[in-house]
């Protein structure tokens, strides 16, 4: 099994105070789902792990051995979904595998993941939402991280390809820690084993959707 654990997590941008000493821990089986309103930290979060974007203070172990930011990217523990799309849109699917996974062993978990071949003849710019993000998931998921980081997989995914996106996700949380975070709320719920919400730069723990509405992150209607 392995730990992650990040300590007094501070960062502000100008004279805004946006993570205020947060602490954090994720273990192999943790799903982590992480809420806030918009502008509330989550992205700045996943991106101090990750290691490329910068924080006053933050004191960040992998199985009891403190990692500096540009340890943390050369060690390899750790793997990121980024928001925004990374795949060059000219290339076909096929053609992207092999630059992710250059055995052929490996390529053939990819090539046969489910839905793979109805799509991996398109070019990367042809694919609808739910399958770029799914190729995407996959290509990183399935590399020899401990840990990985979701910057909104299901956001505007349509719903055939959010359960593929969830059952994935639960097959990649028999080896890895996984931290998500997304607007989505009902599927982020869905596959979590432990919730927070960033608000006003700190942390809380929540149990539930009631505890959304609470915290002001969901209306009561
Ligand atoms: N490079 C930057 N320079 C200055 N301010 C920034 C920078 N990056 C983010 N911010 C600010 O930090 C705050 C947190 O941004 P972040 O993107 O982490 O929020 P988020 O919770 O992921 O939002 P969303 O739900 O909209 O994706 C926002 O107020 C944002 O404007």
């Amino acid at each position: 099994m392995n730990v992650l654990e990040i300590r007094n997590l501070h960062k502000s941008y100008k004279n805004k105070i946006i993570l205020n000493n947060l602490d954090l821990s994720c273990k192999t089986e943790d799903v982590i789902g992480i809420f806030g309103r918009n502008g509330s930290g989550k992205s700045t979060l996943l991106k101090i792990i990750f290691g490329t974007v910068k924080a006053e203070s933050a004191q960040i172990k992998i199985n009891s051995k403190i990692l500096s930011q540009k340890e943390i990217i050369s060690s390899k523990s750790i793997g990121y979904l980024p928001q925004v799309t990374f795949l060059p849109k000219e290339l076909k699917v096929r053609d992207i595998i092999p630059f992710f996974y250059p055995n052929g062993d490996d390529q053939n978990k990819i090539f046969y993941a489910p839905k793979v071949s109805s799509f991996e003849k398109i070019k990367v710019g042809h694919l609808s939402i739910g399958q770029l993000r799914y190729l995407e998931l996959l290509l990183i998921g399935n590399l020899d991280h401990s840990f990985l980081l979701l910057d909104e997989p299901f956001s505007m995914i349509e719903p055939l390809y959010k359960e593929v996106i969830k059952n994935l996700l639960i097959e990649l949380k028999n080896t890895k820690g996984l931290i998500i975070t997304d607007h989505y709320f009902d599927d982020v719920l869905e596959i979590t084993t432990n919730n927070f919400i960033i608000k006003d730069a700190e942390k809380i723990e929540i149990n539930s959707k009631k505890d959304l509405v609470k915290f002001q992150y969901l209306s009561s209607n």
